[in-house]
């Protein structure tokens, strides 16, 4: 088990992330929240790039720091700006990443030749990646960071720049991947996890503010999530979440304390409501 001990990291005087208390089993984990919340930070910790100001990140008990090139055997990354060489083809590059990693070259290739088609990249394992979509490229960058068969994956924002159909294909990786492992993966994206996250990691000014299942997360809001055509007829104060057309109408999703159910429809929660409550800043009328 993998576990934060009332983590704090600091940026000389600015608190990017102060006292976090996690523990992470097998399963997928989805850090969500919005861009300079502290997920970067948490992941580099994690990933042991940098470290915490205060607390302590254990493997099994032990100090990860301490642990050092033996917990980062048990590791698999993918950066936010994930490098790779656009001449390389995925079979290079891969070959080339265990070479650095210190992966014997035997098991490297039937390793290699084993991701590619677990990623669905065997047709172009000879191509160079200059002309590859976004999708194909995090394919490669999720296939070099499990290599070593990871049991820590951490992926910064994977779903960076990719089209609804590739996003599909990424979450089934993914729930695959995470079987037999920790996947930890940063996201500001709901629909990427909501249907496959094992519990939901929110973080607000800086602290710890949910980490349970997409469902328990969802009940904070249960009972309060409406839509009507009528939003004139609702009383403030509301928080408006979204608006779609329907048959030329708008339909108004909204958030309300109060019962409104003469004027709106109750409908289920999901966790983009949530989402858009807790990070409401000043919207709400
Ligand atoms: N090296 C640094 N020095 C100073 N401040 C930093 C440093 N790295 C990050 N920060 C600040 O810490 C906060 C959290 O940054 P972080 O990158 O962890 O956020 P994030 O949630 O991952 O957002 P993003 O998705 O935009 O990367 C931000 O306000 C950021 O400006």
């Amino acid at each position: 088990m993998l576990s934060l001990n009332n983590v704090t990291k600091n940026y000389g005087k600015f608190t990017a992330l102060e006292s976090l208390s996690l523990e992470f089993s097998n399963g997928i984990y989805a850090l969500l929240a919005p861009n300079g919340a502290g997920k970067t930070t948490l992941i580099k910790m994690l990933a042991t790039l940098i470290f915490p100001t205060q607390g302590e990140i254990l493997w099994n008990g032990d100090e990860i720091v301490k642990l050092d090139a033996s917990y980062r055997d048990l590791l698999g990354y993918l950066p936010q700006d994930f490098g790779y060489y656009k001449n390389h083809s995925p079979r290079e590059f891969l070959m080339y990443i265990s070479a650095l990693k210190g992966i014997e070259s035997t098991v490297a290739k039937s390793k290699t030749e084993e991701l590619l088609h677990i990623m669905g990249l065997s047709d172009v394992r000879d191509k160079k990646m200059r002309k590859f979509s976004g999708g194909m490229i995090q394919r490669v960058g999720i296939a070099q960071a499990m290599l070593n068969n990871p049991q820590i994956l951490i992926l910064d924002e994977p779903t960076a720049g990719l089209d609804p159909k590739e996003r599909v294909r990424f979450r089934n990786l993914i729930s695959s991947l995470s079987k037999e492992r920790i996947v930890i993966l940063s996201t500001h994206i709901v629909s990427d996890i909501e249907t496959i996250a094992s519990r939901v990691i929110m973080l607000k000014d800086h602290k710890l503010f949910a980490n349970d299942t997409p469902a328990a997360i969802c009940s904070a809001l249960q009972g309060k999530v409406y839509e009507t055509v009528h939003m004139d007829a609702v009383k403030a104060p509301y928080l408006v979440l979204t608006e779609h057309q329907e048959e030329g109408r708008t339909v108004t999703r909204f958030a309300c304390d109060r019962d409104c159910r003469e004027v709106a429809h109750q409908v289920p929660v999901n966790l983009e409501d949530v989402f858009l409550y807790i990070y409401r800043d000043e919207a709400v009328q």
